[in-house]
């Protein structure tokens, strides 16, 4: 299957620091592809390089056409999305405001894409006069990934969405990316709850130091104990 997103010895310097070394990995069509790794192994940088947040060297190619050329707002035209880790809603605003904001690239109506996201998540219809200050984490997460959607990514990036969620709204969570998925979505998926994306993912990476340790399979990821063990920090997470 073609990769929507190819990425080929990716670096990224903060300062004077390296914190990706050569990364390649690829998504393909339709694939959720699950990045893993320790606090500072280079997760993050690597979302914020893909969108066009941080300067890189090596090649990006989005569905064919190389992109490292093009800013935020571009890639963001072309299907790109990131849901970053600290979701950046405006607290103050209402939820249905901030869904409408996730359009802010798009014309026509919102009206489509607002149905959408309430039937993928029901939650949001029933606090979307709430202010999204007010929702729970859970919530929170839901709605930052519905506006996300209001785009119509063609790729969706998720920066550790089951940060500091509970069980339940993790698995609430991950479900809707499969659904997405199902749906035709593709999607990077970076996660410290490694259980939990292995169990959802088509397939995972492992990054260590910036630096591609491990590409597999969920199931060949998942087998390799000691690895899982020594980095995935699978203690006894749920989803
Ligand atoms: N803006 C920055 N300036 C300087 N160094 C940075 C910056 N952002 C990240 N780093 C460093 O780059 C490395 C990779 O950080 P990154 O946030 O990408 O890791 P991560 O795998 O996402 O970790 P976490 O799970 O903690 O978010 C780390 O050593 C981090 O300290």
């Amino acid at each position: 299957m073609p990769a929507l997103l190819a990425l080929d010895h990716l670096d990224v310097t903060h300062g004077s620091q390296r914190a990706l070394h050569g990364v390649s990995l690829g998504v393909p069509q339709g694939r959720i592809v699950t990045i893993l790794g320790e606090n500072g192994a280079g997760k993050s940088t690597l979302l914020h390089a893909v969108i066009g947040a941080l300067p890189c060297s090596g090649s990006i190619v989005f569905d064919g056409r190389p992109i490292e050329g093009f800013d935020l707002e571009a890639r963001v035209r072309l299907g790109l999305s990131l849901v970053p880790q600290q979701r950046e809603l405006f607290g103050g605003m209402s939820v249905e405001d901030n869904l409408r904001l996730g359009r802010f690239h798009r014309s026509g109506s919102s009206q489509p894409m607002l149905r959408e996201v309430f039937a993928l998540f029901p939650r949001l219809q029933e606090r979307r006069r709430g202010q999204a200050g007010t929702l729970s984490g859970g919530e929170q997460q839901m709605l930052a990934i519905g506006r996300a959607l209001m785009g119509e990514p063609r790729l969706l990036m998720l920066d550790e969405p089951s940060l500091g969620l509970a069980p339940q709204a993790v698995s609430q969570i991950l479900r809707a990316v499969v659904a997405l998925r199902d749906n035709g979505l593709s999607v990077l998926l970076v996660e410290q709850n490694a259980r939990a994306a292995l169990r959802i993912a088509d397939h995972g990476v492992l990054l260590e130091h910036g630096r591609v340790a491990l590409e597999g399979s969920p199931e060949d990821i998942a087998a390799d104990g000691r690895i899982v063990e020594a980095y995935l920090g699978l203690r006894g997470a749920t989803a």
